[in-house]
């Protein structure tokens, strides 16, 4: 089977600076990869530069087939994308009824009804706080805001820049166990791992370790949990 997701050589950056630096990878339909590394080792950039929200300078970024390096946000997300940013990820003035039109504003109304209760269905938690505004969520709430409204577009691929990090333990486990669920539905999962390494690569299926905008080690996570130098990889990179 040909990969979702096919990154061949990458350059990108920001301005004129490249953060990554000749960056392949394949990922198959289905597979939840999880990418760790150190503070600047050009995670959130890997995930921008798929997403179109960073320059890309050389390199192609393959998606079903399609070369999307280059394109904007806009057109990457219509192709099948959804991005969760870090932070920044809900409007904080609207409620949670809101931000769920909102981001479901192109659908038909009945469509979007239904959308929309799929995603309280998913997100039990979202339903008792409807009414609530954005910025007076928690941040476990707000990560589950910001994951239901990009998956009402229903994208293949999923990509979720630490949406765990910060939160407490309790909320880790529901927002993991979410993503987990979204994973075994059929959707791809790229996601950024800071906080709590050994929990998300049990969770994935594969393991992307970045240092320095360079791809350090791809490997399945049985493998990663496996190896001897475990904790090395961790605390040493
Ligand atoms: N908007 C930006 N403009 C210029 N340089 C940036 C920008 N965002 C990030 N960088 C630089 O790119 C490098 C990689 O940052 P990136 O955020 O991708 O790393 P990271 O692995 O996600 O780390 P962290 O966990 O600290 O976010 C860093 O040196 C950072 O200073």
């Amino acid at each position: 089977m040909a990969p979702i997701l096919s990154i061949e050589g990458l350059t990108a950056g920001y301005g004129k600076l490249p953060v990554l630096h000749d960056v392949s990878l394949a990922l198959e339909q289905g597979r939840m990869l999880s990418i760790i590394g150190p503070n600047g080792a050009g995670k959130t950039t890997l995930t921008r530069a798929i997403c179109g929200q960073c320059t890309v300078m050389s390199g192609a970024i393959r998606y079903d087939g399609r070369d999307i390096a280059g394109w904007p946000g806009q057109e990457i997300a219509r192709a099948g994308i959804g991005y969760v940013p870090q932070s920044n990820n809900v409007f904080r003035a609207l409620t949670v009824e809101e931000n769920l039109e909102m981001s479901s504003l192109l659908m038909e109304r009945a469509a979007q009804k239904a959308a929309i209760e799929a995603a309280y269905a998913r997100f039990p938690r979202l339903t008792e706080r409807r009414r609530q505004v954005g910025a007076s969520l928690s941040g476990g709430e707000r990560q589950m805001l910001a994951i239901a409204s990009a998956l009402l577009s229903e994208p293949r691929l999923l990509i979720l820049d630490e949406p765990v990090s910060g939160l407490a333990p309790s909320m880790t486990d529901e927002v993991a166990h979410s993503i987990s669920q979204i994973a075994k539905s059929g959707v791809t999962v790229v996601w950024v791992a800071e906080e709590n390494p050994q929990m998300i690569i049990g969770l994935s299926d594969e393991v992307v370790v970045m240092t320095t905008g360079t791809i350090k080690l791809h490997q399945s996570a049985q493998e990663m949990l496996a190896a001897e130098n475990f904790r090395e990889i961790f605390l040493g990179i």
